[in-house]
């Protein structure tokens, strides 16, 4: 059997999110949640959106894009629940607890999981995530000219940086790790490591502050559950049987790729967006699209479920510096 249920994100004017909490008399009692529940027979999902929130909290929804659509199979129950999260972006009315429930409005970066029901853990990454994610390239002899250009990228707006160094020793990468990781806080930008599991594992890079892991897709493989030590994790997939893998490990967000022919690997065989968009349909995690995209690409890739773009030449230069570059 398959129970869809909607939920809605609604944001005030300083970014903060709308909680409530759940009564005691059901399942997950006294978690929190997005407000929703579950669609009618026969019911399209944005009215059943709409009337969820009146019900709930007495406002008027006019206007909701989607965020991400997780599932949840139960073996017990022969049971599929997919719950289909909406960001609210437009409505009349002042929300209140029609129903009893207490509401609170968060900074989306204190939402604890822990909180929540489990399913909420993927819906919670996607709304702490930026949707433009930079892949560093690699970097060629001047380090000072590598780390200005990183930074004219961040005053771009840039939130989430993979640092890509495959040419360099761990020496050589902790050494630039050092200076990025300091710009990236400058400017409140996430920061991740793609470097060799095992280097990872061995703490090599502990004592640079603040930064997340990003592991290839044949690294992933070796992992059966999350590491404990990186705030933050992704990783890159290919296949749907990466993207289970990812998931299965509590991966905060994977890169799928190649969507498009791509310089990189030329070799590659693209998958398309439409098969991207069906992968990332049951992915249950936040999913960024890679591979021959740029800045340009980001409406199409959130309409087919993305949480955002990944890209290396898409986002190291902006446009008006690879004209001034072609000139
Ligand atoms: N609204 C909502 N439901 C969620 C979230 N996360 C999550 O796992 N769920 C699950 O989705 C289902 C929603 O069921 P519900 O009982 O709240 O739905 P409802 O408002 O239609 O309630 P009703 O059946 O009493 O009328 C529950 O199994 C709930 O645990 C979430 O963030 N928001």
């Amino acid at each position: 059997m398959i129970l869809t249920v909607v939920a809605g994100v609604i944001t005030d004017s300083s970014g903060r999110v709308l909680i409530t909490q759940r009564r005691a008399d059901v399942p997950f009692a006294g978690c929190w949640e997005f407000p929703g529940g579950k669609l009618n027979p026969q019911e399209a999902p944005l009215a059943g959106l709409a009337r969820e929130l009146t019900e709930e909290l007495g406002i008027t929804l006019t206007a909701a894009q989607p965020l991400i659509t997780v599932h949840h199979d139960n073996p017990l129950t022969q049971r599929r629940l997919w719950l289909s999260v909406y960001r609210v972006t437009a409505y009349h009315g002042q929300p209140n607890g029609c129903e009893g429930q207490p509401l609170r409005w968060c900074d989306p970066q204190t939402l604890d999981p822990a909180e929540f029901p489990p399913l909420d853990r993927p819906v919670i990454r996607a709304l702490q995530l930026p949707n433009l994610s930079l892949i560093t390239p690699e970097p060629t002899g001047d380090v000072a000219a590598f780390v200005r250009q990183l930074e004219r990228a961040l005053q771009t707006g840039i939130q989430l940086v993979q640092l890509r160094a495959k040419s360099l020793t761990d020496g050589e990468f902790a050494q630039l790790a050092q200076q990025v990781s300091g710009m990236c806080q400058q400017y409140s930008a996430q920061l991740v490591f793609n470097r060799p599991l095992a280097s990872l594992q061995r703490g090599t890079f502990n004592a640079i502050a603040h930064h997340g892991w990003h592991l290839t897709a044949a690294d992933l493989s070796q992992l059966t559950q999350r590491p404990t030590a990186p705030a933050l994790l992704g990783v890159s997939c290919h296949t749907a049987a990466d993207l289970r893998h990812a998931a299965q490990v509590e991966a905060d967000y994977a890169l799928l790729s190649p969507v498009q022919p791509t310089r990189s690997h030329p070799d590659a065989q693209p998958l398309g967006w439409e098969q991207f968009s069906q992968l990332v349909a049951t992915a249950n995690l936040p999913v960024y699209a890679l591979g021959g995209v740029g800045r340009e690409h980001l409406i199409h890739a959130q309409q087919c479920g993305a949480q955002g773009i990944a890209a290396i030449r898409g986002l190291w230069r902006d446009q008006s510096q690879h004209q001034a570059t072609a000139a």
